[in-house]
């Protein structure tokens, strides 16, 4: 589903990613782990092209998303993020901050399709076939209520329909982040991607979004999490990567991964992190 080829992302003269290559499968759960600074959140932002790389290529489904010549967007919708900070909108209710992308992206294409008054292959989120062609004669009322419906399914899922319409201020840390996982999988994504997503929660809470996780794994969702939590990479990925000083130094399945370490800096940071 995404192979990666050669990433080198620069700040400056800040060489963070200098040469990353990594296969992702359709359904792995990949964990990334490495010390602070290592540029593993880097290396995620770099995946959406939230960052720009400076060099490599991204293959996403086929199409080098790290090109300049192709439109992001299109291709990023069908990536979730999900965020150590939430990231929220936090002047929108619980169920308009789930509904907000899905609806904004069909009514886009909506108006595309008018606009050449024609039928379009359209992204319809909430049918089984990913990119289906719609009828024209769709209205934004239409959209809305199918990803009204999607939402409250989804915060019924996760045990907060009664705050569908709260402000994401009166949630606790492990319900906003349990929103903001519901919300990447309103987008219907190939992919979502994890950035330390349990690092700003207190320690109770942690439990509740792992919990989550899982059994968005479980379901077959394609995932790529940075993360501190090795409870949770030995338990529940099936590839872990070793990022340090900008390159992968090693890789595997958890078993080999933390069972027989081989690269020294690995077998360092692990000793410092499992003690
Ligand atoms: N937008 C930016 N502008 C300039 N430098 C940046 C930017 N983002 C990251 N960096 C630099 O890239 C390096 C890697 O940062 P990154 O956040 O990717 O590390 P990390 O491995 O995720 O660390 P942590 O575990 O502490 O979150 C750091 O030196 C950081 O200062």
């Amino acid at each position: 589903m995404i192979e990666v080829i050669d990433l080198e992302k620069h700040f400056g003269d800040n060489e963070v990613l200098k040469g990353i290559n990594v296969t992702v499968d359709k359904g792995d759960i990949m964990v990334v782990i490495g010390p602070s600074g290592s540029g593993k959140s880097t290396f995620l932002r770099c995946l959406n092209c939230m960052e720009d790389p400076t060099g490599g290529q991204i293959i996403f489904n086929g199409v080098d998303i790290a090109d300049p010549k192709v439109d992001i967007n299109i291709h990023r919708r069908r990536m979730g993020m999900v965020f150590q900070h939430f990231n929220l909108y936090n002047n929108k209710t619980v169920i308009q901050n789930i509904m907000l992308a899905p609806v904004y992206v069909q009514c886009q294409d909506l108006k595309k399709a008018k606009r050449h008054n024609r039928f379009l292959p359209l992204t319809n989120l909430f049918r089984k076939e990913k990119q289906e062609k719609i009828e024209i004669t769709t209205t934004k009322a239409k959209i809305v209520a199918e990803a009204k419906e999607k939402a409250e399914d989804l915060l019924k899922r996760i045990g907060l329909l009664d705050k569908a319409d709260v402000y994401p201020s009166t949630l606790s840390g492990g319900q906003k982040q349990r929103v903001a996982i519901v919300r990447a999988l309103a987008m219907n994504p190939d992919v979502i991607l994890f950035d330390e997503p349990t690092s700003a929660l207190d320690p109770e809470m942690v439990g509740e979004v792992l919990d989550l996780m899982k059994a968005v794994a479980k379901e077959g969702m394609t995932m790529i999490i940075v993360t501190h939590e090795m409870g949770f990479a030995k338990e529940v990925a099936n590839k872990v990567l070793f990022i340090d000083d900008g390159h992968i130094l090693e890789s595997g399945t958890p078993e080999e991964f933390f069972g027989n370490p081989k690269n020294p800096r690995l077998k360092e940071f692990l000793s410092k992190v499992l003690s």
